[in-house]
């Protein structure tokens, strides 16, 4: 099966747990939650999404034939140097990253000496062998994968209130304020909902505000 990605860059992780982890992020195109086509917006399942994500247009993006082909790729994308204290770290998301990413692609990015961490709608299963899952649920959404690493809820969404994710296997739960015209107050609201119920924290896209990618 060939890989379909939008783009491959390096920066640090910006959001959940591991944010400020230098990483490969590995954008794969395609959602099962929208076209990408802002036309289509208002169609959409998932209608909050900051990212495009269509075609393989951006940097490093492409059709990798094989998992070799694009371990090798994003092996080739990290400017880090290597230290026994952290491993090279991957960020494989989208668009929706377990439409395509499967257990070779993630036998192939071990063998790179890579960590490999996903982002994804939970609407998939996933492939075995992952070192760090981040379910991010959207409403509307059947959630299929409810177990993982971070759950990272996009905050707020009426019909996906956190008090519907406490109860599942993450180790970590996390309230993102919705980026878009009313970031300030759902940011304000988000902060709000964390000191009353401090099982969850705030996630800030810490990149949107360092302007890094
Ligand atoms: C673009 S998505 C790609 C991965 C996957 N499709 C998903 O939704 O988790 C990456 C992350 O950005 C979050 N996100 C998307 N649009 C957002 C927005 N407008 N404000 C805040 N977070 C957003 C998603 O919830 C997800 O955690
Ligand atoms: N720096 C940075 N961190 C991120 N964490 C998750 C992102 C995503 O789009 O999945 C993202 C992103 O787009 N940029
Ligand atoms: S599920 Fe993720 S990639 Fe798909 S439209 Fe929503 S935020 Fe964007
Ligand atoms: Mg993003």
């Amino acid at each position: 099966m060939a890989y379909i990605v939008k783009e491959i860059y390096y920066t640090l992780q910006g959001e959940g747990m591991q944010v400020g982890r230098p990483a490969v992020f590995c954008r794969f195109s395609r959602c099962n939650l929208w076209t990408g086509k802002e036309s289509q917006r208002a169609q959409a399942i998932c209608q909050f999404c900051d990212t495009d994500f269509v075609g393989t247009d951006g940097p490093g993006g492409g059709r990798f034939a094989s998992a070799i082909d694009l371990a090798s790729a994003i092996a080739s994308s990290w400017e880090g140097s290597s230290h026994t204290r952290s491993k090279p770290y991957v960020v494989c998301t989208g668009g929706e990253p377990l439409l395509q990413l499967d257990e070779r692609a993630v036998d192939a990015l071990h063998d790179q000496g890579f960590a490999v961490g996903v982002e994804t709608n939970g609407t998939q299963p996933a492939p075995r062998g992952l070192d760090w899952i981040c379910v991010s649920p959207k409403a509307g959404a059947p959630l299929v994968l409810d177990r993982g690493d971070e759950l990272k809820l996009v905050y707020p969404q009426a019909l996906a209130p956190p008090e519907l994710f406490e109860e599942l296997q993450f180790d970590h739960l996390l309230l993102q304020p919705m980026d878009g015209p009313k970031r300030a107050e759902n940011t304000a609201r988000a902060i709000d909902y964390c000191l009353a119920h401090p099982q969850w924290r705030l996630s800030l896209q810490t990149h949107k505000y360092t302007g890094i990618r």
